[in-house]
C-alpha cells in the first residue's frame, strides 16, 4: 500500500519555482530519503507535505486520503508526526514528561491512549530508560533528539517527517538513529526524512529520491541513486570544486 503519494507538486515563491511538477510515492513501511543541494526544495516538499505549506498545484494523499488542504495540526490525527530541524523539546521537564505530553496530545484524538504505558514503552524502545527522569536540558543533543523522536513517535503516526535527523549526532549516534528508524519501518512505519548527511541516507534508506532546482532528478534504491550520474555530478564533482 501507498502510504504517502506526492502528485504533480508545484510551489513557487514569487517568479521562484521552488518545487516544479514533483511526483513521489513511499510505499508503506518504506524509508524514504530526499536529498538535493542547498536550495533544491527539500525544505519545502517537507513542508508541503506537513501541511506548513500549500502547493500552488498538485496534491498530498496520505494512506490514499487527500489531505492537501488538511492544516498541518490536523494532520496529526491521520498520523503523519514530524521533527524539526531545530529541535522542539521542553527543556525544563524530564525526558518522560516530554513523552507524557505528546502522548496526552494523541489522548484527544484516541481516548484509548494510555500515556503513562506510552511514554515508558518509547523509553526502553528509545533507550532512555536511564535519563527517563533528567531534565532534558541538562541532556547531550543526541539524546535531545531521541527525545524529539520520541515524542513524534509518541502520536502512533503512520507517517513520520524527519528534518535533518541526524543533524548534531555524533557518528555513533547517528547509525543508532539509523538502525531504529529501520527498526520501526520493519513494524510498518513510512518515514520520510530529508537529510545533508549522504552516508546516514545511503545506509538507513530504502529509497531515495534526489531534488535539483525544484526538480525530481531521480528517486531509486541506494545503490542506484550512487550510481546515478547526476548525483554523482551535484554531490562529488561540487567536493571535487571544494577541494581544487
Ligand atoms: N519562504 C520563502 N520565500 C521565498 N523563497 C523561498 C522560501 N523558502 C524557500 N525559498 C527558496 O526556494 C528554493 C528552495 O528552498 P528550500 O529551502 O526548499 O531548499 P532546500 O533543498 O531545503 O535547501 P537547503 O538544503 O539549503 O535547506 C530556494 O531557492 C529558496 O531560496
Amino acid at each position: 500500500m501507498t502510504m504517502l503519494e506526492i502528485r504533480k507538486v508545484s510551489v513557487r515563491f514569487g517568479g521562484l519555482t521552488a518545487v516544479d511538477d514533483v511526483s513521489l510515492a513511499v510505499p508503506e513501511g518504506t524509508i524514504m530519503g530526499i536529498i538535493g543541494p542547498n536550495g533544491a526544495g527539500k525544505t519545502t516538499l517537507f513542508n508541503v507535505v506537513a501541511g506548513i505549506l500549500r502547493p500552488r498545484t498538485g496534491s498530498v494523499l496520505l494512506g490514499g486520503e487527500d489531505i492537501t488542504r488538511l492544516p498541518a495540526h490536523r494532520r496529526a490525527r491521520r498520523g503523519l508526526a514530524r521533527t524539526f530541524q531545530r529541535l522542539e523539546v521542553f527543556g525544563t521537564l524530564s525526558v518522560r514528561e516530554n513523552l507524557l505530553v505528546a502522548a496526552e496530545s494523541r489522548r484527544r484524538w484516541d481516548r484509548s491512549t494510555q500515556p503513562a504505558f506510552v511514554a515508558d514503552e518509547l523509553c526502553a524502545e528509545l533507550g532512555l530508560g536511564e535519563v527517563a527522569e533528567s531534565l532534558v536540558d541538562t541532556l547531550p543533543t543526541g539524546t535531545q533528539r531521541l527525545v524529539e523522536l520520541g515524542r513524534a513517535l509518541a502520536l502512533r503516526p503512520r507517517l513520520l517527517l524527519l528534518d535533518e535527523a541526524s543533524s548534531g549526532l555524533t557518528e555513533l549516534e547517528t547509525i543508532q538513529v539509523g538502525e531504529r528508524l529501520q527498526r520501526l519501518a520493519g513494524q510498518g512505519l513510512t518515514v520520510v526524512l530529508v537529510e545533508h548527511d549522504m552516508p546516514f541516507v545511503l545506509s538507513t534508506c530504502g529509497r531515495v529520491a534526489m531534488l535539483d532546482h525544484g526538480v525530481l532528478v531521480t528517486e531509486g534504491t541506494p545503490d542506484e541513486v550512487r550510481n546515478n550520474p547526476v548525483v554523482q555530478e551535484a554531490y562529488l564533482g561540487r567536493n571535487r570544486e571544494a577541494a581544487a
